[in-house]
């Protein structure tokens, strides 16, 4: 466990730190962890989440601003004379409004997607910057000053020495929440976000709540931020939360490494120290006083982008040597209690229907009057030649597209206006033909992901390790599903490093982590090898047997009919054909379809 020396000696350099450096170097210091914390909160959106934003600084500056006003005002209005000048009563109204503007601001932009979002941000960024300097209220340009120091029990924080040892612990405690947040069932929602809307939201994660989640968050460490800032400076104007420094903000997530939380510590710290001797040193070289340092940091993203795109942490976790790094296996308690399970519907009964589907994209019909039916305990095939409407009519049935007519009934309900979430938890689970994985999270996590739906605990618990039973729980189900699809040796390798195959199979393992009764495949046997496929076909016939409705779509013609029980035919988005595998193999009409006539 050498990693935890590393922390200790890191614990012992910030204890002495403020006894022993210079009182410049401690004031450096300080601003490191001011900025950490909110670039933390930018790993979070963007290096996790994968929503870019650059508007962070107007929430330290919403942070900054609150307790300005509250702790300097004589005449409160009345409504909050309560917080009395305090600052911690402050911090209280800062954390309450930057929660309100940022699920305002969440609920107007999350939805936006592509290069919206960044716009977004950059237009609230700007809106705020602007109102903190136009609000005679709040001193405008010229800001405010004479903000009282922090006192903490009784202890008065008014040097730089005292009130760094606060920062830390506040940004120390906030690596810690963000990182318990991560590796919990809510962490891998937030990190299913990369992976796609489509494929989070048919493991049953409600992507806008996990967006919203990380948006809250990391506008509250922006805020606590600009909070600690304000009573370490003790003065306020709009500069520091202005575009500008919402960029630099971005440029210390990319530096440091948006892949994990450590990465804001280390951007924070490399950008502040190199600003400042840049400042220093810039001027000499130029022969005149300018912001040269902001070119240099364009050309060092430029430079890091194309040299190491995952910022600087991934390099430096490589200089330690292997023993000492941490452990990144997750230990699995065998002894929690099983997961509940949904009973599964008497064998024969009808689940899925498909009646007159019928999908139009413009002109083309890629659907036209479908009906098929599944039954519990039977392995359905959906065949066709290439662009007949399956992958089409899988969307229909899986409730990821509409159809324009007709409908489709699951376990009696009309699947008209459900989402694919809502299918996910009334019992019905896929896999992709193009998989979808998440490539650098290990294939325990990435299965463990299908049982979103059967965990409960919420953010609150996962970010103070309270649900540490749940998620054993929840991770001893993925490894029994690993096993019965034969991947129990993998659990630790990062699903990206599987084999095309495997990855298939993984995802299989991810559906039937979710509990359904109705399975739908989408090409489960493409990129696998004869013994693979074998493998598959008898996990699926114990599947069925145990009472499983199973839907494929599959190209490989000798893995359907020795597997299936019914097919159906698909051409030119009609069914041409249904039957049993023998008689669908001598059907005129899918001969003619696929071999172009009878033989
Ligand atoms: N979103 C869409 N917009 C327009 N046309 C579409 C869309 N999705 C599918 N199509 C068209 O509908 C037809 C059926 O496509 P679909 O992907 O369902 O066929 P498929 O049988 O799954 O083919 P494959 O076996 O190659 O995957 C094709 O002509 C395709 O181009």
């Amino acid at each position: 466990m050498k990693h935890r020396y590393l922390i200790a000696i890191g614990l012992v350099f910030l204890t002495l730190a403020p006894l022993v450096l210079p009182t410049y170097q401690v004031t450096l210091l300080n601003y490191i962890g001011l900025y950490a914390l909110v670039v933390l909160g930018l790993i979070l959106l963007t290096g996790v989440g994968g929503m870019t934003s650059f508007g962070q600084a107007a929430f330290v500056g919403l942070g900054a601003y609150t307790t300005a006003y509250l702790t300097t005002t004589e005449q409160l209005p009345a409504w909050l004379s309560w917080t009395a000048g305090s600052p911690w009563l402050a911090l209280l109204v800062g954390i309450t409004l930057t929660a309100a503007v940022a699920l305002f601001l969440g609920a107007l932009t999350l939805r936006l997607s592509g290069h919206y979002l960044p716009l977004g941000t950059i237009a609230w960024g700007i809106s705020l910057y602007y109102l903190f300097g136009t609000m005679s209220s709040m001193g405008g340009h010229t800001g405010i000053s004479g903000l009282p120091s922090l006192s903490f029990f009784g202890l008065l924080l008014d040097k730089g020495e005292k009130i760094f040892y606060l920062i830390w612990v506040i940004l120390l405690l906030a690596i810690w929440i963000t990182s318990n947040l991560l590796n919990s069932r809510e962490g891998r929602a937030i990190r299913a976000l990369k992976g796609g809307q489509l494929m989070a939201e048919s493991m049953g994660v409600n992507t806008f709540r996990s967006k919203m989640v990380i948006f809250l968050i990391s506008a509250l460490f922006a805020a606590i931020s600009g909070w600690l800032y304000a009573h370490t400076q003790r003065f306020v104007n709009p500069t520091p939360f202005g575009l500008h420094m919402g960029i630099d903000y971005l440029f210390m997530a990319l530096i440091g490494g948006v892949g994990s939380v450590w990465g804001a510590l280390v951007g924070a710290g490399v950008l502040t120290m190199l600003k400042q001797w840049l400042q220093d040193w810039l001027p000499l070289i130029m022969g005149s006083n300018g912001q040269y340092e902001t070119i240099v940091f364009g050309l060092l993203i430029v430079f890091m982008m194309q040299r190491s795109p995952g910022g600087l942490w991934p390099l430096l976790v490589k200089l330690v040597p292997m023993r000492w790094r941490i452990q990144q296996h997750i230990l699995i308690n065998e002894n929690v209690d099983n997961l509940s399970r949904r009973p599964l519907p008497e064998k024969g009964e009808l689940l899925l229907e498909a009646h007159d589907v019928t999908r139009r994209f413009g002109g083309l019909v890629a659907n036209n009057k479908m009906n098929l039916s599944l039954h519990a305990g039977e392995v359905l095939a959906l065949i066709g030649p290439n662009g007949a409407g399956k992958s089409t009519m899988f969307n229909q049935l899986s409730a990821v597209d509409t159809p324009s007519d007709g409908e489709v009934i699951f376990m009696g309900t009309s699947l008209q206006g459900k989402s694919s979430r809502q299918v996910a938890n009334m019992g019905m689970s896929r896999t992709f033909q193009h998989v979808k994985l998440l490539p650098t999270m290990t294939v325990l996590e990435n299965v463990a992901l299908g049982a979103h739906m059967r965990g409960s605990k919420g953010v609150m618990s996962a970010a103070l390790h309270r649900e540490r039973e749940e998620e054993q729980r929840l991770l001893k189900e993925a490894k029994y599903q690993l096993e019965r699809v034969g991947l129990g040796d993998h659990l630790y390798a990062e699903a990206g490093s599987l084999a095309l195959g495997q990855q298939r199979i993984l995802e299989i393992a991810r559906a039937l982590c979710a509990d359904p009764c109705v399975l739908l495949l989408d090409e489960p046997a493409a990129g696998l090898r004869f013994k693979e496929k074998q493998a598959l076909a008898q996990l699926l016939t114990k599947l069925k047997e145990e009472g499983l409705a199973i839907l494929l779509v599959e190209h490989d013609m000798d893995f359907v009919m020795n597997l299936v029980d019914r097919i159906v035919v698909m051409e030119f988005g009609e069914k041409i054909a249904e039957g049993k595998p023998e008689e669908i193999q001598t059907n005129p009409a899918v001969l003619e379809a696929y071999l172009g006539g009878e033989e």
